[in-house]
């Protein structure tokens, strides 16, 4: 689903080459949740920007799907991420003068699904996520949790082949942390493939899998079996 392969990345300023990944390998199959953790400047954010495809590698290959996108046009990647890639954000980035449902069929919109299939499908995730009866209500109406749940319906409805998470439960509380990474790990569970990253490790204590990040190098020996479920 996704292979990594002899990725690194540096960033240059100026006259100054900073690397910040180093060699990294890794493969995540389908069905997988594989948590990315890593303290504070490690390259969590830089490797998922690069997975994501929304920077080029300096070297190395990024397969999504069988596709290496680093080797696409612009054009072609921005589609692939359109149609193959979810995303679920810390602070949600969802639109506040669009409602509930109008916000989950964005990125159908962009796709020229005709409307009735677009609230069809909305609806259905909404319903899924929990939040059914909140769907023609607006995102400031909402609390933290119920926005994200709109934001995990909203990186679903073009079915992606993966879905990266960036912080997901950062800005919640405790209680409402354990019930997203509880929606994350039903919806795992009914098929979709995520990569979380965080700091935190009780999300990641709950995947099944931890690829760990320190100065830009993968961790060996880091993978191990959660408690998920
Ligand atoms: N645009 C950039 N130009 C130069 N250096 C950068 C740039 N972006 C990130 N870096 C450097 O790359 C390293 C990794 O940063 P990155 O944001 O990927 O870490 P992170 O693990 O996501 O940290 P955090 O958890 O704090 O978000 C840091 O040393 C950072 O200073």
């Amino acid at each position: 689903m996704l292979a990594i392969e002899r990725l690194s990345h540096s960033f240059r300023t100026g006259q100054e080459e900073t690397p910040v990944l180093h060699e990294l390998n890794f493969r995540v199959e389908q069905g997988e949740m594989v948590a990315l953790l890593g303290s504070s400047g490690s390259g969590k954010s830089t490797l998922l920007n690069l997975m994501a495809g929304l920077m080029k590698p300096t070297s190395g290959s990024i397969l999504i799907a069988g596709q290496a996108i680093e080797k696409m046009s612009e054009n072609r990647l921005a589609e692939f991420r359109r149609t193959h890639i979810g995303f679920i954000f810390q602070s949600y980035e969802l639109i506040p003068h669009l409602t509930v449902r109008e916000n989950v069929e964005l990125p159908l919109v962009f796709q020229s699904v005709a409307s009735h299939e677009r609230k069809q499908r909305a609806l259905a995730l909404l319903q899924q996520v929990g939040i059914m009866d909140k769907s023609d209500m607006f995102p400031s109406q909402l609390s933290g949790g119920q926005q994200q749940r709109v934001s995990i319906a909203r990186s679903l409805i073009t079915n992606p082949a993966i879905v990266f998470a960036d912080e997901p439960t950062g800005n919640l509380d405790t209680k409402t942390e354990k019930e997203i990474i509880d929606l994350l790990i039903d919806l795992n569970q009914n098929g979709i493939t995520f990569v979380i990253v965080t700091h935190e490790h009780e999300v990641a204590r709950r995947t099944q899998r931890i690829l760990q990040l320190r100065d830009g190098y993968l961790l060996e020996g880091n993978e191990q079996e959660g408690e998920a479920g």
